[in-house]
């Protein structure tokens, strides 16, 4: 059996990949390919491993060889899974491979907003503190999370471990309803609930279901001084939306690990926006890159091989 690994740059340079060259009889590594690139290096072989290289329709239909493909990641968005299941070709993801490492993350960027660190570091750097007339700065109000309600979008394996530690700081958390199943869930959906939110936290994959979930209408409906957060998928938040609420005051506090389209080679409009004197973050898609959470995707990957060829 022949898989081809398309990014293992995407893995980092330390990570042992010996786990899954024992379950294949070939192994073809690429540092990293495009889209169109895959189709030739794929030509043939009967596995793709993948993290974020986009496998379309297109794609997936020019390999007639492919039965399998394996996801180096949690998300699967940038597979046609539809197509992959219309043609035959099963898809594996890993899950639970770095869930210490996002929630982690999450609380960090939780953590930042909610004691402002973006905006006293830029006064800090300003040299607005040398300058004070007494011993501290306390310009921007901070949130004291204890006591405030976390609404968790997706009750899955992050979602509930960023619940455990908002809960460890004092918070009440609610889960909201699986967006577009909420006629049938017990749970109040997210819109009910966002109006209640001091903090809210994505954790669900990015679908049909769930691209724009935080639009203008649902912002409209928060707090002003609510906090939203995304580590999840770019596009689950409207980010223009969200900015505009930032820029006004109607929000609080954003964060975000994530972006439509990564990297951001056109640039974003929240990028340009740490330029200003606001309550944003952004990482570069990084709350899941701790070793032991990317040497465990190569072992779940491993054995997701394994499962696959056991039937
Ligand atoms: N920023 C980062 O480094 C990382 C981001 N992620 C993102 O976090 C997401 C969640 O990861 P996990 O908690 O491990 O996944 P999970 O599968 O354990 O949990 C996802 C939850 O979302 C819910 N959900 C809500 N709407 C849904 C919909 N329309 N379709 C399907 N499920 C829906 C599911 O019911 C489930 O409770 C991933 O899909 C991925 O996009 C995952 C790992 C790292
Ligand atoms: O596992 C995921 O879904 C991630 O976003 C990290 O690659």
């Amino acid at each position: 059996m022949k898989a081809v690994i398309l990014d293992a740059a995407s893995l980092g340079p330390d990570i042992d990949l010996s786990s899954i060259r024992t379950q294949v009889d070939e192994l073809e590594v690429h540092e990293q390919s495009t889209t169109e690139q895959s189709r030739g290096r794929l030509a043939g072989a009967e596995v793709a491993i993948v993290n974020k290289v986009v496998l379309d329709a297109a794609t997936l239909e020019a390999l007639p060889s492919l039965r399998l493909i394996c996801v180096l990641a949690t998300g699967t968005n940038n597979i046609d899974t539809a197509t992959a299941e219309r043609l035959g070709i099963a898809v594996r993801n890993v899950t639970a491979y770095g869930t210490a490492s996002v929630a982690q993350h999450t609380l960090m960027l939780i953590l930042a907003l909610a004691n402002r660190l973006p905006l006293y570091q830029r006064d800090v750097a300003a040299g607005r503190w040398n300058r004070s007339p007494f011993f501290c700065l306390m310009d921007h109000g901070t949130l004291q999370l204890e006591g405030k309600h976390l609404v968790v979008v997706g009750q899955g394996e992050l979602g509930s471990r960023v619940a455990a530690l908002a809960e460890a700081f004092g918070m009440r958390v609610s889960f909201a309803a699986r967006p577009g199943n909420e006629a049938n869930d017990s749970r109040p959906g997210v819109a009910e609930l966002a109006p209640r939110a001091d903090v809210i936290s994505l954790h669900c994959p990015l679908t049909d279901a769930t691209r724009h979930l935080v639009d203008a209408n649902l912002l409209a409906t928060l707090k002003p001084d609510a906090l939203l957060v995304n580590c999840a998928r770019g596009g689950i938040i409207d980010e223009q939306a969200a900015l505009a609420a930032l820029r006004e005051g109607r929000l609080g506090g954003l964060g975000v690990d994530v972006l439509p389209i990564e990297p951001p080679r056109e640039g974003h409009r929240l990028l340009d926006a740490l330029a200003e004197s606001l309550n944003l973050i952004v990482t570069p898609h990084n709350a899941w890159i701790t070793p032991e959470a990317r040497q465990r995707i190569v072992t779940l990957t491993a054995d997701n091989l394994r499962h696959w060829q056991q039937g």
